[in-house]
């Protein structure tokens, strides 16, 4: 399975960082394949070194203005000319999207995706990995969208909300 990973790009505390090491840890042991932003730089790289020990296949999907960030030992490499190139490639290579902690990258990626969802097109499952409650308040948002009448179609139906790696993987296979 191509997993899609959207992740913070910077070096976090341990409350991120271990969870995030044991969902690499399995992506790779299910001998998945994790595709992400290519990159060496905080979670991202953490990720990445976890897929690739455990046995998993990197796929990175760079974009030319940070190709000086590129992760060295990819399995395959592509970098796109534009971030808007970068996101549609991202989710074009992915048969899941899960989203680990992250800042205004993540954001940006994972509202796209979600957005897409919802004028239903595409239907990959997206699962939201909510590590230690980072999440809350977007949870919180979304559902008042839902409640209020902002989206077209149920919030169970756009995105899973998992509190540890293996309900992740458990939302994935279930979506399948
Ligand atoms: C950490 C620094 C530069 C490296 N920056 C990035 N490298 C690769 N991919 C990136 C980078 N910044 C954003 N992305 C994409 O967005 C997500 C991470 O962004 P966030 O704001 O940290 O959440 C990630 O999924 C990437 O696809 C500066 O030295």
């Amino acid at each position: 399975m191509n997993i899609t990973v959207f992740c913070s790009a910077y070096s976090l505390d341990e409350r991120y960082t271990l969870p995030a090491a044991d969902f690499a840890r399995l992506l790779g042991e299910r001998g998945d394949t994790l595709v992400w932003g290519g990159s060496h730089a905080g979670l991202m790289g953490l990720l990445a070194d976890g897929v690739k020990e455990a046995g998993g296949r990197l796929v990175g999907i760079s974009v030319d203005l940070l190709a000086h960030k590129a992760y060295e030992g990819a399995d395959e490499l592509v970098s796109a000319p534009d971030l808007a190139t970068r996101k549609a490639l991202l989710l074009e290579r992915a048969d899941a999207v899960v989203v680990l902690v992250g800042g205004l990258g993540t954001l940006d990626e994972v509202t796209e995706v979600l957005e897409l969802k919802k004028h239903a097109l595409h239907d990959k499952p997206v699962v939201l990995l909510d590590t230690d409650g980072f999440y809350a308040g977007m949870r919180t948002q979304l559902e008042r969208m839902e409640t209020e009448g902002f989206l077209p179609r149920p919030l169970a139906d756009l995105v899973v909300f998992a509190t540890t790696p293996a309900e992740a993987f458990a939302a994935l296979d279930q979506a399948r």
